[in-house]
């Protein structure tokens, strides 16, 4: 018996398409294709190049970019610091969640999240529904190099921040590793972890679309 019909051909070229975005990524226009009405969510620690990378990427595929903090600070019409200090993390994190559940009926576009939004279970589960999750996986040397001088971010203005960050990293990457696609950030120009990232999401554009697409309609045909 073999296995013989249209949707046969459209595995194999599913399978040819995969074993080219191994090496590189889709076309941008099939990626974006392939991407319907999702967005591209971004996750991972502070530092880890969200917000940075986020904008280039956008620009590469042709989607606008959202950064949830500058969505936050603009609703609150304060800085992130100045919500922190007056009204405290808990009544951030709702305005997170609601900002982040907004945007994701926006897509498609590169939506980059604060370090702590994937923390929200509910949050998980919107970006599940409308996007796909990229977690940039950076090392510890790196985000803090990168965070280092900057006093921006509230959860690290502590006598110990590099204390602060281990913790936060611990608590945080078994939960960031559920993400659909994971890249590791590092020392390399934004623009490689751009193509790192779209280089991990064609792969899984790919696997999805051709698990999806072949479930009910290979059949097998006698000889
Ligand atoms: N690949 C990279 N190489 C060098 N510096 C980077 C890289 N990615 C991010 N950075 C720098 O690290 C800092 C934090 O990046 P940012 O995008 O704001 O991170 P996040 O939004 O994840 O907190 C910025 O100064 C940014 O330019
Ligand atoms: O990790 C966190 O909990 C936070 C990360 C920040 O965003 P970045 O990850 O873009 O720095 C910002 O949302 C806020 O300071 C809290
Ligand atoms: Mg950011």
């Amino acid at each position: 018996m073999k296995r013989e019909n249209q949707n046969h051909s459209a595995n194999e070229q599913a399978a040819l398409a995969q074993d080219e975005a191994r090496d590189g990524f889709l076309p941008r226009a099939q990626l974006v294709d392939l991407l319907g009405q999702r967005s591209i969510v971004l996750i991972g620690i502070m530092g880890s190049g969200k917000s940075t990378v986020g904008r280039r990427l956008a620009h590469r595929m042709g989607l606008k970019f959202v950064d949830a903090d500058n969505a936050i600070q603009e609703a609150a019409n304060m800085t992130i610091p100045e919500i922190f200090a007056s009204h405290g993390e808990a009544y951030f994190r709702s305005g997170e969640e609601r900002v982040i559940a907004r945007l994701l009926q926006e897509g498609p576009q590169v939506l980059a999240t604060g370090g702590g939004a994937y923390m929200s279970g509910s949050t998980r589960e919107a970006i599940a529904e409308a996007g796909i999750s990229i977690w940039l996986n950076a090392d510890f040397e790196t985000v803090m190099a990168r965070v280092r001088k900057r006093t921006s971010r509230p959860l690290l203005q502590t006598p110990d921040p590099e204390g602060t960050m281990r913790q936060l990293m611990a608590d945080r990457y078994p939960i960031y590793a559920k993400a659909d696609v994971e890249i590791h950030s590092r020392d390399v120009p934004h623009e490689t972890v751009a193509e790192d990232i779209m280089i991990g999401l064609s792969q899984y554009l790919l696997s999805t679309s051709a698990s999806n697409g072949t479930r009910d309609l290979e059949v097998p045909v006698a000889d």
